[in-house]
């Protein structure tokens, strides 16, 4: 733990996990506050959940977005990420740039569930927007120039005409509301199900206006679009930079799939180098290296230290990553390192109440593309007049969040054999976006029936009436979210 002021602000940098988890999980009713971002937050209207302090109304969001994100809807997701891998698959057989490729993959999974809008040409604009969207409040958050009025919050009072930066502030939250708004209401005028419907249907979602709505699903676009390509791309360097870990995807996977089918979401448990290079890749380069800084809302004491109320608290995953006592090599990549030892813990996805909402969303859709993609090609260093053009591994950008700069990568497939079932595969999938989100609608036994049925909720009343009175207490003593 190291503590350090900018200005007033005391903040703490945690480098161990098991810190990070004694303070930020076990204490989280203390611990899952935000830091003021005054610019990111003026940008985002005070909308975005990611950034915004905890209380009524993230707890409100949270509900949302959880109901559409725990563990039970994204397996109903399955079949989406299983039709859009093999468009994937399909168009990187014509083409050199995987980039584009890999960026359609993602935003066509977010804005399909979220909207039901589906990318269908790598050409589509909504990629670059999102991106553009997500750098504005980003480069905030990392920006030395806004650092000044985050330290110095007396300066954001001033008028426009001295405070450059409102009228900046200003303008990004206009296009950041009008291309949410634009989607909420395609979403809306449609009976397909989506994200939007979804929440629509329920208490919470029903009852806040139509702005915060769209920035609750439009913050779900944004991160998990930018995650899940920068850990893609990034999985994609490390495949050129360490060859054997390819050769050792490919042993496995011939192994257990063999060369006569795509992989399957069922294969993957059967696939543990897949997981150990998802791990290894997001420990050896953090996407979020500080994860988003907690915030405490009480005084606490720890280890005979004194964290006051307001302290900013920075997971430095990062550091915690690099630790030579668990990771040793930590500079290394080494998926086997993940293989030898199964007890191996890191926490990309942040911490306690505030952990990730979109881990198992990102873990699939990583996972079943990055399967297939290995099924199905070698991946090397691309060369341009007989040259081959390095990467450098440390080429990153690094704001708010690290990903690689573009580089170039050369993908062939490995047989005329796969690339026959690669072809056939995506000529037999449905690929109808109105047909695959009413599969993924939930059934009726999985409708919460909890929300205005008020039978339901007599009924319940009544069930609870039976549990004993001490496990009552329990129940009441238990954190909101
Ligand atoms: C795929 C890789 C991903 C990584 C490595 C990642 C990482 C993170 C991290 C480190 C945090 C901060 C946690 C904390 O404050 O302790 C976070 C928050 C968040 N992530 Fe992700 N994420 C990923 C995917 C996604 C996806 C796919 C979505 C949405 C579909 C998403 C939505 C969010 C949201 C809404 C928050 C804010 C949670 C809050 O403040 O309550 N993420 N993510």
């Amino acid at each position: 733990m190291v503590s350090f002021r900018y200005g007033r602000q005391l903040a703490i940098s945690i480098g161990s996990l098991d810190i990070a988890h004694d303070l930020m999980s076990k204490r989280g009713a203390i611990y899952s506050s935000r830091p003021r971002f005054n610019i990111a937050s003026e940008m985002t209207s005070g909308l975005n959940s990611a950034i915004m302090p905890y209380g009524k109304q993230w707890q409100n969001q949270h509900h949302i977005m959880n109901s559409i994100l725990d563990t039970s809807a994204v397996n109903r997701y399955r079949v989406l990420e299983d039709m859009e891998s093999k468009q994937t698959l399909f168009d990187l057989l014509a083409a050199s740039d995987f980039e584009s490729n890999i960026s359609r993959y993602a935003g066509s999974i977010v804005m399909t569930l979220g909207y039901g809008i589906r990318l269908e040409h790598i050409s589509n604009e909504i990629p670059g927007k999102l991106l553009q969207i997500n750098a504005n409040p980003f480069d905030a958050i990392g920006n030395v120039y806004y650092q000044v009025v985050e330290l110095f919050p007396f300066l954001d009072r001033l008028p426009s005409f001295l405070a450059p930066w409102k009228r900046r502030c200003a303008d990004v939250e206009r296009q950041t509301t009008e291309f949410h708004m634009k989607h909420l209401q395609i979403a809306r005028s449609t009976s397909t199900w989506n994200w939007v419907q979804d929440a629509l249907q329920t208490k919470a979602g029903s009852q806040v206006s139509s702005k915060e709505l769209a920035y609750i699903i439009g913050t779900l676009e944004q991160a998990g679009f930018e995650a899940i390509l920068t850990v893609l791309r990034l999985l994609i360097k490390v495949i050129v930079l360490h060859p054997h870990c390819l050769q050792e995807a490919q042993r496995q996977l011939d192994q257990v799939v063999g060369p006569d089918r795509l992989p399957s979401f069922e294969d993957l448990p059967q696939l543990p180098y897949i997981s150990a290079m998802i791990n290894e890749v997001m420990r050896w380069q953090p996407p979020t290296p500080f994860a988003i800084p907690h915030a405490t809302t009480e005084d606490d004491e720890y280890m005979g230290y004194h964290i006051p109320k307001g302290t900013v608290i920075i997971p430095n995953i990062w550091v915690m990553s690099f630790d030579q006592e668990i990771f040793p090599d930590p500079h290394e990549f080494k998926p086997e390192r993940w293989i030898q030892n199964s007890k191996l813990e890191h926490s990309p996805f942040g911490f306690g109440r505030r952990i990730c909402s979109g881990q198992h969303l990102g873990w699939n859709s990583i996972s079943i593309l990055m399967a297939r993609l290995m099924w199905a090609y070698n991946i090397t260093y691309a060369y341009k007049d007989g040259k081959r053009i390095d990467i450098d591994p440390w080429d990153i950008k690094l704001t708010f969040t690290a990903s690689s700069r573009p580089f170039d990568a050369s993908f062939q497939v490995r047989s005329p054999e796969k690339q026959g079932i690669i072809k056939r595969e995506w000529e037999n999938v449905c690929k109808d976006p109105v047909q695959i989100l009413e599969e993924i609608r939930p059934k009726k036994s999985h409708v919460r029936l909890g929300v205005r049925d008020w039978r339901l909720s007599v009924f319940t009343k009544g069930l609870w009436c039976l549990v004993p009175f001490n496990l009552r207490k329990v129940r009441d003593r238990r954190p909101l979210s």
